[in-house]
């Protein structure tokens, strides 16, 4: 059965009743989780998908449970450890804003999710880029946790605001810089929480390279005095060029060689492992409430000998059947009092928020991904040749015109059926405006392919690594075309998909979801999959069809915000005598922001 959130759109898939009556059924696990002296349950990139995922198109119903499920499993989970005499840690490494109508109606919806996220009790959590984005998240972050929200457990190591103290502007760290705690089971632990060295971030907000923060001396200073472990949390990759632990990693092992390690990642969406050594694990557990990471490792005896840890991972798809199936549990005896809770407070705020109210109904699924740029049911065609010009207007200004946007504004699949605010939020969270110039048709034509030559420069973790593979959304697409690929290519040579079958045929996968290679041993996933279909056709930058107009036609050329920097910087790269600046621009269709623009479009043509 799937969990509680799939039934809020079980008349989708179809349309209609029977929809209804037979919702997915979801495979179950058939691996008992491998436990160690210490566990970990670890989630990151949440983006408020806090009520699970609601529609029936594969896969969603992989990820129909709750965060008030969830609770209940890591309950479960806590309570075995107990009987088990062993620790579980739960640990998040950011992203809570940015992807859903809980989160992103508007801050104080925010506030109210991240309220509803702490009924859990966290051990650790780190802050994410999209809690930098705006001055106001942060300053929410910074407020609740001198408020006590995460009981000292919100780690910003190399984060900090600037705010006012006695009429003085000071910068200070958004919350702790690190904890030193004991778990249950009595281990001492040194817990530190790290952003990547990410550059977008708003005014007022400081973000410390993490190769500066390991030669920090408060830092050396907190590492130097061994614990049973150290648990590194954070939002950024776990391993490749592109990892940003090394300085962290590294200035650990020179003071204690031996003493475990073990970190837990995010940002790119991917589920990965690695072990940096063999006293080491870092495990980056997907996003969006899909996965919930699974960590397990013995620890030294009183006779170290120094040698290797056994050291395991699971990616656990997250619903009921999972989280039942590892807790021995069933319906009657699975849900707590805390997870009840959280799963009516999320279904109250939803409510409060009206974001369940359809504006129309779709006709037929849109993917983000699963087809290339251009083609008709791709969700950026969608926005770049109906939505925009349809619903972006601007009363003083109905010349010819061509429309520029940041595909990164784009985060989701529109599903077949109802199309509500949650929806629409889900698939674009952001506030991003419109702004015009006046250009000839060609040049905009040139500077938009330029835009996508070049890539989009936020999504770099860091300004000098431009050369590797580090684009978080390039690493997410990465990961997956190479998930599918693999799967065509073993489908074309008639192999019968052995490889995910588990070594026995009646396992063999029948679902569409992840299908994980990661640099860990054995296999990761919890569930045997199908990989879901993924073209590598897709853009950095979308644009609107040009008008029908002579090429050195000067006409209005409308821009994201958010894409405005790129623009600029490929406006130059093509005409380098050109002097357009930001000042050149005026708003367009003023009050229109992106993340409004689909369910204007539903309503007038989906209803
Ligand atoms: O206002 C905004 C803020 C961000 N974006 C895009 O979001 C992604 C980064 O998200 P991650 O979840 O951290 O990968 C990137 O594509 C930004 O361009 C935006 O469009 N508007």
């Amino acid at each position: 059965a799937p969990g509680p959130g799939a039934a809020r759109h079980a008349l989708d898939a179809d349309g209609d009743a029977a929809a209804w009556r037979s919702p997915p059924v979801l495979p179950v696990p058939t691996r008992p989780l491998p436990w160690g002296d210490v566990n970990f349950l670890a989630t990151s990139d949440t983006h408020g998908w806090l009520r699970g995922h609601q529609h029936n198109t594969w896969p969603e119903p992989n990820y129909s449970g709750d965060f008030g499920t969830f609770a209940s499993f890591a309950e479960h989970m806590r309570a075995q450890a107990d009987e088990r005499g062993v620790d579980l840690l739960l640990v998040d490494a950011g992203d809570h804003h940015d992807g859903s109508g809980l989160v992103s109606t508007s801050p104080a919806s925010a506030v109210a999710a991240d309220n509803i996220f702490a009924q859990l009790t966290y051990d650790v959590l780190a802050i994410g880029n999209h809690e930098l984005y705006k001055y106001e998240s942060a300053l929410d972050v910074y407020e609740h946790n001198q408020k006590g929200r995460w009981a000292g457990r919100y780690l910003t190591s190399n984060v900090n605001i600037t705010v006012e103290e006695r009429g003085r502007a000071v910068s200070v760290p958004v919350a702790e810089r690190f904890a030193k705690f004991e778990t249950r089971q009595g281990r001492r632990v040194t817990a530190f929480g790290v952003l990547f060295d990410f550059k977008a971030h708003d005014r007022n907000l400081t973000v410390q390279a993490p190769t500066k923060l390991a030669r920090e001396a408060w830092f050396l200073d907190a590492i130097a005095e061994a614990p049973d472990f150290f648990l590194l949390v954070g939002h950024m990759p776990g391993r490749g060029l592109t990892s940003e632990w090394s300085p962290l990693f590294d200035a650990i092992r020179a003071l204690h060689p031996t003493v475990p390690v073990f970190v837990f990642g995010g940002h790119t969406h991917v589920r990965d492992c690695v072990q940096y050594d063999d006293r080491s694990i870092a495990l980056v557990p997907g996003r969006y409430l899909e996965t919930i990471g699974f960590v397990s490792s013995s620890l030294p005896g009183a006779e170290d000998d120094g040698g290797a840890l056994d050291m395991n991972r699971r990616y656990l798809d997250a619903n009921d059947v999972t989280y039942q199936y590892h807790t021995g549990t069933d319906e009657d005896t699975f849900h707590t009092p805390v997870g009840r809770n959280i799963s009516s407070a999320l279904a109250q705020l939803a409510q409060e928020l009206q974001i369940d109210i359809p504006f129309g109904t779709v006709p037929h699924d849109y993917f983000l991904a699963r087809h290339p740029y251009g083609h008709p049911r791709s969700v950026l065609t969608l926005i770049a040749e109906k939505i925009l010009p349809e619903v972006l207007e601007d009363q003083k200004r109905r010349g010819p015109r061509i429309i520029i946007g940041n595909a990164g504004t784009l985060r989701f699949d529109v599903f077949k059926g109802p199309f509500d605010r949650n929806d629409e939020l889900t698939v674009s969270p952001f506030t991003s405006a419109f702004l015009y110039t006046r250009l000839p048709a060609f040049l905009a034509t040139e500077v938009f392919a330029e835009m996508n030559r070049a890539g989009a420069s936020k999504l770099l973790p860091t300004t000098a690594r431009e050369d590797v593979e580090a684009r978080a959304t390039r690493i997410y697409n990465d990961w997956l075309a190479d998930q599918w690929d693999e799967h065509v290519a073993a489908t074309l040579l008639g192999a019968d998909d052995d490889a995910l079958a588990f070594g026995s045929p009646d396992k063999k996968p029948h679902t569409l979801g992840y299908v994980t290679r990661d640099a860990c041993k054995g296999r990761g996933d919890d569930i045997p999959h199908i990989p879901v279909p993924f073209s590598r056709d897709q853009v950095d930058f979308i644009m609107s069809p040009p008008p029908d107009a002579p090429d050195d036609e000067v006409v209005d050329v409308v821009v994201m915000d958010f894409a405005m920097d790129d623009f600029l910087t490929a406006v130059h790269t093509v005409d380098p005598t050109s002097k357009l600046t930001l000042d050149d621009f005026e708003p367009y269709a003023e009050g229109t922001l992106v993340n409004a623009v689909f369910g204007k479009y539903a309503s007038r043509e989906w209803e």
